[in-house]
């Protein structure tokens, strides 16, 4: 939870698109920023469903060398977002760019070479073993006709040990608790070895170790160069992880940027509807988030439900 942060520019209550252009990954060696880094870039992307916008005219960006916490309430368009960010699903406008590619032109195996998605609940219900599931990372590196090779075993162990589930390799997955099963997923998404990790709340389901696990892991990737763009709910666990925040709210990008200067109280109390205010945590130094609103929740509590005598 210490690894070095990045350089983010705040861009609090405009679009993202032109916020961070400083970023590039940071070199594990040296600490340089490569400019010419694999990105991602949304640009006025809108999609209306039933004429109305789930999302509309969003700007934004992730970054390589950086893990991008995207939140907002429920309901925001978060996972809609991330769908289209995926290049799953086409938005009605706008044009999603991967390392300057138009993602929508890409043939789809070089799209999933270069981008995973872990969904929210991600999982299958096919009686495949856990190795069976992350072994399918490996497919867009594949030919038509070549198998499953010995860098193939070796990448899909190592996923499923970055993860902590070594030891259910030869399990069924549909025999795991959610939580096992969200985590088999992600070793699935490392397994694809992406330029462009998204996951969708990839931290349900996890008790609070494997939470702090998961994105401790997943900090270190960003800080080993991938772009990482993860929705979260829990602001606390985004603002302890993240280097970027992009905020969500009723389809637009309210606000965006480093994550110590976009998570303002102010902010939060705005898009959240919560008295919130960042402070330092004593153990890691990182921003924590301490939350004034327990108070006035029990005191509404008490006041529909008093005590009988
Ligand atoms: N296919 C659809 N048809 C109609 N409305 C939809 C569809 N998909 C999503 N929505 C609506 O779009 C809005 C955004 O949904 P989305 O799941 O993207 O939000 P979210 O920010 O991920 O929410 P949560 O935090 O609750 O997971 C919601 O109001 C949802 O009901």
């Amino acid at each position: 939870m210490t690894r070095p942060r990045s350089e983010a520019h705040s861009d609090v209550h405009g679009s993202d698109a032109h916020g961070s252009e400083a970023h590039g990954p940071r070199d594990p060696r040296d600490s340089v920023p490569r400019l010419d880094a694999p990105r991602l870039q949304a640009h006025r992307i809108t999609r209306t469903v039933d004429g109305r916008a789930l999302i509309d005219g969003v700007d934004c960006t992730a970054p390589a060398g950086t893990l991008t916490a995207l939140v907002g309430p429920n309901g925001a368009g978060k996972s809609t977002l991330l769908r289209i960010l995926a290049g799953i699903d086409r938005p009605d406008q706008g044009s999603v760019t991967q390392a300057g590619t138009d993602l929508f032109r890409m043939p789809r195996r070089e799209r999933a070479r270069r981008i995973a998605l872990v969904e929210q609940d991600a999982s299958t219900e096919l009686a495949l073993s856990v190795t069976a599931v992350v072994a399918l990372g490996r497919t867009p590196h594949h030919s038509l006709w070549s198998h499953d090779s010995a860098l193939d075993a070796s990448i899909v162990n190592s996923a499923l040990d970055r993860v902590g589930m070594s030891e259910y390799a030869e399990r069924e997955i549909t025999s795991l608790s959610g939580g096992e099963r969200q985590r088999v997923q992600l070793a699935r998404a490392l397994a694809q070895e992406p330029e462009l990790l998204i996951l969708d709340e990839p931290t349900n389901h996890l008790d609070i170790q494997a939470q702090l696990a998961t994105l401790e892991l997943l900090g270190g990737l960003a800080t080993h160069g991938m772009a990482v763009l993860a929705a979260l709910h829990d602001l606390g666990l985004a603002a302890a992880s993240s280097d970027r925040v992009i905020v969500l709210s009723a389809g637009r990008v309210v606000a965006a940027g480093e994550t110590r200067a976009v998570l303002t109280a102010e902010l939060i109390r705005e898009v959240f509807n919560v008295d919130a205010v960042l402070i330092e945590n004593p153990l890691t130094g990182r921003p924590m988030l301490a939350s004034a609103t327990l108070g006035s929740v029990r005191a509404a509590v008490a006041i529909s439900c008093p005590a009988s005598s």
